[in-house]
């Protein structure tokens, strides 16, 4: 678990960090979200201590990460950033293997591993093994960027807007294949981005900061439902709610089933904000899931609002 307790971080006058206290989850994502300059990154590079805290501390597990040497902190933990800055001179498995390498695992094992993370990054080993950075476009770049941190199997992963530079279509694809990843390896990632969809769809939990504070701390639900200033609702904006369904897949919000008769259907690959407008066009509360042509269940309008909780919802399928 990582905690931040009072932290503070000033550049002369300018206080780019304050008394920030702050939990993180272990086996979460935090995305710490907010305008610019709200001190984002800052707070990121002090956990890994790329950036010295002026005030207050990070605790690691208890520890106070003061008492660990920096090396030996960094080594435990992932760090992702926009320009991944792969090595141009080596192969993509090469680069992904730099830790394990580093550390002097078993060749084979790596070998092994490394074809593991590429699979799991939606990069097919036998194409991508041998290729050099410069053969790769940005989103395959970014993916090997990703896989390289995880090969060293850090229990915590720090990214600082990992998918910002893509365009939207790779971003969507990325940010989809990371969710599983995460879901899967329930890492402790602590993801930078100025992007509210991004922050909705990929957090558990939500930090907003505003000029160095802590403005809310909780789920994508809390923020939009039980916004704890006005600042969080206008950050958010009025659509919050749809954005939110965007994110994610129709089948969060089914009751299983066999379904209703009559009711119109929706593709269980959907998302919940496809429903959404299926219910408006066909004036219906409740819709069929339909996955390989077979009902799986239902949606219904009030689940999709949270006014109610399917019992089976959050994982379902997806
Ligand atoms: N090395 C530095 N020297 C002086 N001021 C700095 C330095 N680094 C950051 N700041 C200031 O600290 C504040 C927080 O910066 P930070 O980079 O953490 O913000 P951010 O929320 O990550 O912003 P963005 O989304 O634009 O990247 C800003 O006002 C910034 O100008």
């Amino acid at each position: 678990m990582i905690e931040l307790q009072q932290l503070e971080k000033r550049y002369g006058e300018t206080h780019a960090v304050r008394d920030l206290n702050l939990s993180f989850p272990d086996g979460e994502l935090t995305a710490l979200l907010g305008p610019s300059g709200c001190g984002k990154t800052t707070t990121l590079r002090m956990i890994n201590r790329l950036i010295e805290p002026s005030g207050g501390r990070v605790l690691l597990n208890g520890q106070d990460t003061r008492d660990l040497r920096p090396e030996a902190l960094r080594r435990g933990i992932g760090y992702v950033i926009q320009q991944i800055g792969l090595f141009p001179h080596l192969s993509v498995a090469q680069n992904v293997a730099t830790v394990p390498d580093l550390l002097g695992r078993d060749r084979a094992q790596t070998r092994r591993r490394v074809d593991e993370l590429l699979e799991l990054t939606g990069l097919d080993p036998a194409v991508f093994r041998g290729k050099k950075p410069s053969e790769l476009s940005g989103g395959q770049a970014q993916r090997v960027g990703v896989a390289r941190a995880l090969a060293a199997d850090p229990p915590v992963l720090l990214m600082d807007e990992p998918f910002g530079a893509l365009d939207p279509l790779a971003r969507d694809t990325l940010q989809e294949a990371f969710r599983d990843i995460q879901r899967r390896l329930r890492k402790t990632v602590i993801m930078v981005t100025h992007d509210i969809d991004e922050a909705l769809r990929l957090g558990d939990r939500v930090a907003l900061m505003r000029a160095g504070q802590l403005e809310q701390f909780g789920t994508p639900d809390d923020l939009i439902h039980r916004p704890a200033s006005g600042f969080v609702r206008q950050f958010l904006g009025e659509d919050a709610t749809l954005r939110q369904l965007a994110g994610r897949n129709v089948t969060e919000f089914l009751t299983p089933g066999s379904g209703q008769a009559g009711l119109p259907t929706i593709e269980a690959a959907l998302n919940a904000r496809s429903a959404l407008s299926v219910m408006l066009r066909e004036g219906s509360d409740a819709l069929n899931v339909v996955r390989d042509g077979v009902t799986v269940g239902t949606v219904t309008w009030a689940a999709l609002r949270g006014d109610e909780v399917a019992p089976s919802s959050r994982g379902v399928g997806g």
